[in-house]
Parts: structure tokens; sequence; C-alpha cells
């Protein structure tokens, strides 16, 4: 897969140069580049936004420098995704992240200010651009750059081979069950005078699984009654409806 991110401060992405998602790039899984959307300004103040039509506070960025950027990006026939993260756009959720490594190639266009001029979205919208303007959650930022780090991270980290054992993306939160991680434990069998349940030491895999099937719908109902609504109807078996 490849992810262009577009960004007036192109070092917020630096951190993607480590960890899973360094390592996927210097192993060839993930081929991710950053660029500074001043190279594609005409004048030498490289001059990327201007007042808001209308008035009000803020500057805007302009069109016609993401213009020349996103067409030096996004091929006129090519499979590639618009990603436009923003406080206005659907929420990004792991759904979500999943469909988008499933792309061949994502541009992400980090906006800053007040944002983007509207027609850029509509512009690439028209000529057939699939275009996705996702939020992160019901928050702003100062700039779309965390949130790109946010989602090249839920994205890298989904690409076969990123991951060392493909099977712990399963069990995790928000994963296939739809409900949020049971608690873990490790080492030492006793900290602080609390110990580990002893479901987990007993080895006896079947009652683990239920276990932590039970501590996962206990937690979901408790902290996201919403995922419980959302499961499918037959998503909960009957000893699940006994928790
Ligand atoms: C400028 O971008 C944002 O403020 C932003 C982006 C994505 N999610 C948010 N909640 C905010």
């Amino acid at each position: 897969m490849r992810i262009d991110v577009v960004t007036i401060f192109p070092d917020y992405l630096a951190a993607l140069d480590l960890s899973l998602v360094g390592k996927a790039r210097r192993a060839g899984l993930l081929d991710l580049r950053v660029h500074d959307l001043r190279d594609w300004t005409d004048d030498r103040h490289r001059t990327v936004d201007d007042t808001p039509f209308g008035g009000g506070a803020g500057m805007v960025m302009r069109p016609d420098v993401w213009g020349r950027a996103l067409d030096d990006l996004l091929p006129a026939d090519g499979p590639a995704r618009l990603v436009v993260p923003s406080p206005s756009g659907e929420v990004f959720t792991q759904r979500r992240a999943e469909a988008l490594a499933t792309e061949e190639h994502l541009v992400v266009a980090c906006g800053r200010y007040e944002g983007i001029d509207a027609r850029v979205v509509e512009h690439y919208r028209d000529r057939g651009v699939a275009v996705d303007e996702l939020s992160l959650g019901d928050y702003v930022l100062n700039g779309g750059e965390v949130a790109a780090l946010v989602m090249v991270e839920a994205v890298g980290r989904l690409l076969p081979g990123v991951v060392g054992n493909p099977h712990s993306l399963v069990e995790e939160s928000h994963g296939e069950a739809g409900l949020l991680e049971y608690p873990v434990y490790t080492k030492p069998p006793v900290w602080q005078g609390r110990e580990v349940p002893d479901v987990l030491l007993s080895g006896h895999h079947a009652r683990i699984e239920r276990w932590r099937r039970d501590e996962a719908l206990r937690r979901t109902a408790r902290r996201r009654p919403d995922m419980i609504a959302a499961l499918g109807e037959d998503a909960l078996d009957r000893r699940d409806r006994e928790v």
C-alpha cells in the first residue's frame, strides 16, 4: 500500500518512522511518503492560506495550492482514495480502518487554520475520486496531522505482515467480536497484594475463553452500551445473555 500525506508540518509525521509503521516501511509493506504542501506554492512567501470569504476569524487554505498538490498525487485514473481529517467528518472507526487497509493508495490531506477551501473536496469528488472526510471524535485540533498519525497507524498495523501475530488483531477492542477487550494480566502472579483471576492460572482453555468473553461483555455493557446495542441479533449466544 502507498500512503501520501500532505502537510505544512512534515516533521509532525516523523513519528511514523518509529515502531510498527516504521518497520512496515522498511520491510516494504507500506510505501509512506510525506510531502510539504508549500512545495506547490507559487510565490516567494510560499503562501498556503488567505482570509475567508464572508468574513470571520482565521484563515482558509487556498484551493489552488491544494489543487496542484493533489493533481500530482492523485493519478487521473488511479485507484487512489483521498482522506481529509476534519472535525466535521464521519467518525473514523476500526471498521473504517479495515476498509482503508484494503485500498492500494491513500492520499491524506492535512488541513490547518480554519480548514481547506470546500471546493477542493467538491472538485475531486466530481472528478470521481473517492473522498473520505473523517473525524477522530467530537473535538477540534489545530490541524489534521495528529489525526493523520492516528489513521496511518490504525490502517498500517492491519496490513499483512506488519503485526507479528495476526490473531492478536482479532481479539482487540473493536475487533471482529464488536466488543471491548477483556482485562489482561502477566507476571508476577501477586502484585501489591492483588492476585490474578484463578481461572487464568487453571490451564483450562475453554473456561479461560468463557471468562474472557464474559469480561469483554461486562466491560462493553458498562462502558459502551451502544456497542452492545449495535451487535447483530445472532452475535450473543444463550451464555452471553446470562452475563
Ligand atoms: C483540523 O483537524 C481537526 O481538527 C480534526 C481532525 C480529525 N478529527 C478531529 N476530531 C479533529
